[in-house]
């Protein structure tokens, strides 16, 4: 990520694109062991996955009227989009099969493991090859839209709010020494952290998590029937004013002497959802992107492109299941070079 930015130094930057790639090559390595043979055809089936994913999906609705998506051609390309990505994924597989570390080798990779259980004499349940798959998919795709998004979300807080932006680099400028950021650098930056709280509450990436209801209850007066599906908003839990003061501004002072945290158990702040199918990925996602954050601030500066004035930056949410910022940022990175 750093050296795609250096390369584009001075000049205007479409940061999603930069931030998928890093968050992809981040999942891959520890999922696959290694960057993908094809690293740059991943990148791209994932990126259409991520907005196909996210896009309204009329059928979500009305079951009945999935012709819509025929006729729109949707349903062509979404059939193109899995056979793609289930090629990627078999050949993922082919390639662990014939590459296969000894037992215990400290090398083995979360495909080797799944690989090794599936093989496994003695599971009363056995494990197919679709589960796998499946497994590599969710980790690929539910990690990298929602990892990238926040990222995004987070600069651009930072672009329109420039004396926060500030605060961070220089807690990241007076903190870190030399060329590299290690995770105890990381650990003692508690602005950074604070705004990436502040972040996940405002823009928390997928923010309706689907739930059935064991039995009758009522909540608020309303009665919710037993086995009803119910969606809940954690963007509306983020942004409660009974919650929350002046809860739609960016402040991530607001988090200095609160204890409020995302793992699940203070429902004002859910991004991450929260009971038995809370994200499993919450330390790999905020370690994700932590690191990304710290990189961009530590190692540039940043500046609005065509004069643009961060007040005039136009933050509006794109009107999608997930919501991401609908015009993507674009941003003029300025390389930093380092004093010690
Ligand atoms: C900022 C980053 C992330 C956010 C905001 C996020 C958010 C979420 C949310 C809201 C859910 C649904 C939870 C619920 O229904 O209670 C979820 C599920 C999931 N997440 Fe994440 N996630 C992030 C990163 C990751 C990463 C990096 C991975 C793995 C590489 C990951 C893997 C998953 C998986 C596999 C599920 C499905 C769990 C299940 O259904 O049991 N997520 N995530």
């Amino acid at each position: 990520m750093r050296r795609s930015l250096e390369s584009s130094a001075r000049r205007t930057t479409a940061l999603r694109e930069i931030l998928v790639k890093y968050v992809i090559d981040v999942i891959c390595r520890s999922t696959l062991g290694d960057t993908y043979k094809d690293q740059s055809t991943l990148v791209k089936v994932l990126f259409d996955i991520m907005i196909a994913v996210i896009q309204f999906d009329v059928t979500s609705y009305y079951p009945s009227a999935g012709f819509i998506n025929v006729i729109t051609g949707k349903k062509a390309k979404w059939l193109k989009l899995h056979k793609q990505f289930d090629d990627i994924l078999e050949d993922i597989l082919e390639q662990h099969r014939n590459n296969r570390p000894a037992d215990g080798h400290d090398q083995a990779d979360l495909v080797d493991v799944l690989l090794r259980i599936q093989e496994s004499a003695d599971l009363d349940l056995p494990i197919t090859n679709d589960n796998v798959k499946a497994v590599i998919l969710d980790m690929l795709v539910a990690g990298t839209s929602a990892s990238s998004m926040a990222t995004e979300w987070a600069m651009a807080e930072l672009m329109r709010k420039p004396d926060i932006m500030k605060k961070a680099q220089e807690e990241l400028r007076t903190t870190v020494k030399g060329n590299t950021i290690t995770d105890a650098d990381i650990e003692s930056m508690h602005y950074l952290k604070m705004i990436l709280k502040e972040t996940l509450r405002l823009h928390g990436p997928p923010f309706l998590m689907p739930r059935i209801s064991r039995k009758d209850c009522t909540v608020d007066g309303y009665h919710i029937p037993a086995k009803a599906r119910i969606l809940v908003n954690a963007l509306a839990c983020g942004t409660d004013p009974d919650s929350w003061e002046d809860p739609e501004s960016f402040i991530p002072e607001r988090f200095e002497k609160s204890s409020i945290n995302y793992l699940g158990a203070d429902f004002e702040l859910i991004p991450f959802g929260a009971g038995r199918r809370v994200c499993p990925g919450i330390s790999f996602g905020v370690g994700i992107i932590e690191n990304a954050l710290a990189t961009l601030l530590y190692h540039f500066d940043w500046k609005l492109p065509n004069g643009l004035k961060p007040h005039e930056l136009d933050l509006t949410e794109a009107a999608e299941l997930s919501i991401l910022p609908k015009h993507p940022l674009h941003v003029i990175p300025i390389n930093v070079p380092l004093e010690k």
